[in-house]
């Protein structure tokens, strides 16, 4: 199968897998061609500003309330959402990191395999995040979900996933994202086999361009490198599941027919793909180590401006030339709390103990920073320009506090050394030093 894609982000798309599925002209026509059922879906309040106004019109072979029926509790396995419940807030603080954790043999899907490792605000207010590390050993069959709690940016890290949405068929493999909105119906399969993937399930406002200020109109993430998928339906009668994640709780109901039905739509409220390796990083080029925020590929704005709810920031390949300078990541304390994952190659601050499919944690005023390693190696190494290659890593940053759920927490991968990662540094202090 051959996936097609159009190229933009946020832009008013429209696309039909029946020539004339598509209303011309109107949104709700008294008839629609082929009998399809005219139907919304918001993504933002009727009356948001434009710039954040999200909506898509579907036409479909029959309206999502027949893609419902009764609800009842499912099995959430370890699935958690903020805000922590008080057993689980309770966890000790600290600079946390975990080695990757295996894929099993056991049959997991997209639902049943997340495992929230942090949660941070609150799902019920749209406010902060979830991280989850999401492991896949089965494709869903006749199963389907949605996320009323927040839009789903998946990182793929090990093997590619297929979403099959309401929208259309997205393929990622390790270096590429997923971003579903919240409300969108999916099926997740795999393609090559056993994948491992994380996962920011965003609460708040919908994952955004940021501003590039002085950088002006280029760089950092393109608009046109964002791809969404072009209309693909199932004509599919055969019972199903359709799980809901809503209110930090997992529901599921029984339907008789595949609810990916839309043969065409238009809007700009849809799933996107990005490749990372898009991304055209800027940095420094004489001295100082700027703030990683340059990264930045998408954000999740808060009512603060300036102050993200998420930042989805990532380190990819790139020079590093800066002049009498540290150049690896300052040692610092940060009001905003950083989850970072490595989806392939070694992160400059952390040579070591950090690999790929693993987490680290530095949480609010947590300090951080290099390795011992990271630091000699930086303070005495000759400064001419060095690449990084073959390296790919992401932080979810976001403004609230990252609390660890349990499951993290009692994970046997949580390396209960890492703060010795920081032992080695030597006290240099000497009174009478100067550098040349
Ligand atoms: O802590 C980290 O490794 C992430 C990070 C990278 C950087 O270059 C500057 C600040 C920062 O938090
Ligand atoms: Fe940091």
């Amino acid at each position: 199968m051959t996936t097609r894609y159009m190229s933009g982000f946020g832009n008013s798309f429209e696309t039909e897998a029946l020539e004339g599925a598509l209303p011309v002209g109107r949104n709700s026509p008294q008839k629609c061609n082929y009998g399809l059922y005219a139907e919304q879906i918001s993504g933002s309040a009727f009356t948001a500003p434009k710039a954040s106004n999200q909506r898509s019109w579907v036409y479909r072979i029959r309206p999502s309330v027949q893609h419902s029926g009764h609800y009842v509790q499912a099995d959430k396995g370890q699935l958690r959402s903020a805000p922590a419940a008080r057993e689980e807030s309770r966890l000790p603080i600290g600079q946390l990191r975990w080695a990757p954790l295996p894929i099993p043999d056991t049959p997991l899907t997209f639902v049943s395999g997340l495992f929230t490792m942090t949660t941070a605000g609150d799902a019920d207010t749209r406010a902060g995040m979830a991280a989850h590390l999401l492991l896949i050993t089965r494709s869903m069959q006749r199963e389907y979900f949605f996320n009323a709690d927040g839009e789903m940016l998946v990182v793929a890290q090990e093997k590619s996933l297929r979403f099959c949405t309401e929208f259309g068929t997205i393929e990622i493999e390790p270096g590429e994202i997923c971003v579903i909105p919240r409300g969108v119906i999916f099926r997740v399969e795999l393609m090559n086999g056993p994948a491992r993937a994380y996962v920011c399930e965003n609460y708040g406002g919908s994952f955004a361009l940021p501003d590039r200020g002085p950088i002006g109109a280029n760089c950092l993430a393109n608009a046109r490198d964002f791809l969404t998928p072009v209309a693909a339906f199932e004509d599919k009668d055969e019972a199903s599941i359709l799980y809901a994640k809503w209110g930090g709780d997992l529901f599921k109901t029984e339907i008789g027919q595949s609810p990916l039905d839309v043969v065409a739509w238009h809007g700009n409220y849809a799933p996107y793909k990005y490749d990372l390796r898009r991304f055209a990083a800027v940095g420094s080029i004489s001295f100082d180590h700027p703030d990683p925020s340059i990264f930045t590929v998408l954000t999740s704005p808060s009512e603060s401006p300036g102050t993200a709810n998420i930042d989805f920031v990532i380190f990819p390949e790139r020079w590093m030339v800066g002049e009498n300078t540290f150049r690896p990541p300052w040692y610092h304390r940060n009001i905003m709390s950083e989850f970072m994952g490595l989806i392939y190659g070694v992160y400059d601050a952390k040579p070591e103990g950090f690999v790929p499919g693993g987490i680290s944690l530095h949480n609010c005023m947590l300090p951080h920073g290099p390795d011992d390693l990271a630091f000699e190696h930086a303070s005495n190494g000759e400064l001419k320009p060095v690449k990084l290659t073959g390296t790919m890593a992401f932080m979810f940053e976001t403004r609230y506090p990252q609390r660890l759920t349990k499951f993290a927490s009692e994970l046997k991968t949580l390396d209960q050394t890492y703060i010795d990662c920081w032992a080695g540094l030597k006290k240099h202090f000497d009174p009478t030093r100067r550098e040349p």
